[in-house]
């Protein structure tokens, strides 16, 4: 092949008739060249970009450039076949104002109409409506009931198949900082792709996403945790802006990309996404706050915004023309973007009234401007020429995999990252060495039988307590699972199943180590099966704190707040658990039905009944027994004595640990529940 000097073989490059023809009509192509065989390339800039079988053709009508960069060549699974054009028009969206019975647009009225391989700037002074604009354009479930219509191709999209061709970079990236640049790539495009898709393809659409974002330096640098420094805060950006494109998107929406970076940050982020849109005829709309005048050059359109309303829609090149006839010269060697949000923005003007003013003449003069005309007119015309989204058919995903993919994600966290779970083992283990030194070496006393009773609500209650400290990481993982979530990649079964089997054997783990150094040391009943019960009630009770840990955190996923119901609701579940209340003596309401589904209440009985009602005591000198029992006569106290203060039964071991599998299993269904209904 005679072009293929680059190290590929022509055969490897995307061919696509119709796409070849779309493009041939495209201006920006600056060089068409044509082998021996009639097959013709297009170079546009420094990349060979697409060839189009044609047998019959001349020979070469350009010589161009064969020196092409062919590590940069266009992805070609990126490539937007689909989406011509993305319209909307009539977007209103009004809140009630508080205290008030009156109403107010935060979104009011805006059109528009955005075509394949456009990058879209969405500009506008603090709370103009940007988030909101973007939110309604990709189509995100929020709180609010918009109006108004958007079209794709100029037809109307279920929002389930939206879903299928767009993607929404979050401000925040919630990538999982101790993941690699490539890891992260790769765990995305586990989820996302089908299983048609080979593991060499795979790799190739990665190889290509990092050369594309300029991460293939980085490829194995990990995205950085709190203690560890990873990739720097534009890379990050890039790395997630790549991973959201793993799922082939042809609409791209970004929450200010650029937000939290400097300026040459910025523009590396722009410049990388501008490359990647132009190369594979992406729509990109990205809301952005104040960028440089480089960052501002490099988009195409810009929708101006404030309070709401559109104060110019359209080429970016045109801004300036279009501001001077209203009067508004944007001076030389300013930069544009400033200047524009300073005309539109009303809350920092020393002459309120007049600013008001000004932008409301702003916003007339653009309702009634030609170019505003014309947006209508394009609206009209994608809608009278509606042609279908042919979506790609390898969509398809294997379910039953996707918790496996996500436990080996886990899997891979959890032992990179100190704060998963090596903090809680560090944690739990030094509770084992205090509790085994205070309560240390008891004896069969009758003087220890308190102190065993309190070791064994320590043992419990207490170490369910402090499950609080999972807090933190599930938070961590569920702002994955949204994000993750409404890119469509997976739901929250798959989700649970993952975060319930990737907490198993670390909580055994947890429960070993505390048993071996705390059971010992405090000299419970020693016998291995006595040890091996005391592990499974231990384990059983963290697997149950952390189902209620999840539980709380997906119904108040912040941080404050689920730490509070979290510690609220083992706080009770301590109250009543039968320690500081002997059951006998609780009164009915909570009796009757908080101490049945008080999982720290079978771990407690469970362990009473392990220690208790294995041994007797000596009640030592002057033979005055604690407890009364039938070994009095003998100076001794049956430990079922000390059951049947507590009502405990013996022999019930089987039905309490069936109970708490129970719970344990009911916190993860309610946990599904949550985030199935809670989308945000
Ligand atoms: N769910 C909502 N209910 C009531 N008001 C809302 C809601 N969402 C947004 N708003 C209001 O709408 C306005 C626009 O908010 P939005 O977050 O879209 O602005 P923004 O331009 O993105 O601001 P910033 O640049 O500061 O992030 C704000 O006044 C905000 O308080």
């Amino acid at each position: 092949m005679h072009l293929a000097e680059g190290g590929q073989s022509v055969s490897d490059w995307p061919r696509n008739r119709q796409a070849a023809a779309d493009r041939a009509a495209d201006e920006t192509f600056t060089n068409t060249v044509r082998d021996k065989e009639g097959c013709m390339y297009m170079l546009w800039g420094q990349h060979l970009y697409l060839e189009m079988a044609e047998a019959n053709g001349k020979e070469q009508s350009h010589s161009g450039t064969l020196s092409t960069d062919v590590e940069a060549l266009p992805d070609a699974h990126l490539l937007n076949e689909s989406v011509q054009s993305f319209s909307f028009e009539g977007l209103t969206v009004t809140v009630p104002i508080k205290g008030s019975k009156e109403e107010r647009r935060i979104i009011d009225d805006v059109s528009g109409v955005f075509r394949a391989g456009e990058m879209v700037a969405l500009m506008g002074p603090s709370g103009c409506g940007k988030t909101t604009l973007l939110n309604l354009l990709a189509r995100r479930e929020t709180n609010l009931t918009p109006t108004g219509k958007t079209y794709v191709n100029g037809g109307e999209l279920s929002r389930s198949t939206f879903r299928k061709i767009s993607s929404y970079v979050e401000q925040e990236d919630h990538l999982i900082g101790s993941l690699t640049a490539r890891e992260t790539l790769d765990f995305s495009a586990k989820l996302a792709l089908s299983r048609s898709i080979t593991s060499a393809e795979r790799r190739r659409r990665i190889d290509a996403l990092l050369a594309s974002f300029g991460l293939v330096e980085n490829q194995t640098t990990l995205v950085g945790t709190p203690i560890r420094r990873g990739l720097s805060g534009g890379q990050k950006r890039r790395l997630g802006v790549a991973s959201s494109l793993i799922t082939c998107p042809k609409i791209l929406f970004l929450d200010e990309p650029t937000s939290g970076l400097d300026s040459a940050a910025s523009f590396e982020v722009i410049n990388y996404l501008k490359n990647v849109c132009k190369q594979n005829r992406l729509i990109v709309i990205c809301s952005i706050h104040q960028p440089s005048t480089a960052t501002f050059n490099l988009f195409d359109t810009l929708y101006l915004l404030s309070s709401g309303k559109l104060c110019y829609a359209g080429p970016l090149t045109e801004t300036s023309s279009y501001f001077s006839t209203l009067g508004y010269e944007i001076p030389h060697f300013y930069n544009p973007a400033e200047y524009l949000l300073e005309l539109i923005n009303v809350d920092f003007a020393q002459d309120k009234a007049a600013a008001t003013k000004q932008l409301q003449g702003i916003q007339t003069s653009w309702h009634s401007s030609e170019k505003h005309k014309a947006i209508t007119q394009s609206i009209a015309t994608v809608k009278s020429e509606k042609t279908e989204v042919v979506l790609e058919a390898q969509r398809t995903r294997n379910q039953i995999l996707i918790p496996f993919i996500l436990l080996h994600r886990s899997f891979v966290k959890s032992y990179r990252d100190v704060f998963a779970y090596g903090v809680r083992i560090a944690m739990y283990l030094g509770l084992a060495i205090m509790m085994g030194t205070v309560w240390l070496r008891l004896s069969t006393h009758q003087d220890s039988i308190q102190p065993f009773v309190n070791a064994i609500f320590f043992g419990s209650a207490f170490m369910s307590f402090m499950a609080v400290a999972y807090v933190p990481a599930f938070l961590e993982d569920r702002a994955s699972f949204i994000k993750e979530r409404n890119n469509g990649l997976y739901g929250p079964a798959s989700f649970i199943i993952a975060n319930f089997l990737i907490g198993i054997p670390y909580l055994f783990l947890i429960s070993i180590l505390f048993s071996v150094v705390s059971y010992w040391l405090s000299n419970f009943y020693p016998s291995g099966a006595a040890f091996m019960y005391w592990v499974m009630w231990l384990f059983l009770d963290l697997l149950a704190a952390e189902g209620l840990v999840v539980l709380m955190s997906s119904l108040a996923p912040i941080f404050v707040v689920s730490l509070a119901l979290t510690a609220f609701a083992n706080g009770l579940w301590m109250s009543v658990g039968g320690f500081l209340v002997s059951p006998k003596v609780l009164n009915v309401f909570w009796k009757y039905w908080a101490r049945y589904i008080d999982y720290q209440a079978y771990v407690f009985q469970g362990m009473m009944v392990n220690e208790f009602s294995r041994r007797n005591y000596q009640c030592g000198e002057g033979c005055h027994c604690m407890y009364p029992s039938a070994l009095e006569d003998q100076c001794m106290i049956d430990g079922d004595a000390v059951l049947q203060v507590y009502g405990y039964k013996t022999g019930k071991n089987g039905e309490w640990a069936g109970i708490l599998i129970a719970i344990i299993f009911a916190y993860r269904l309610l946990a599904w529940v949550v985030l199935k209904l809670k989308k945000t």
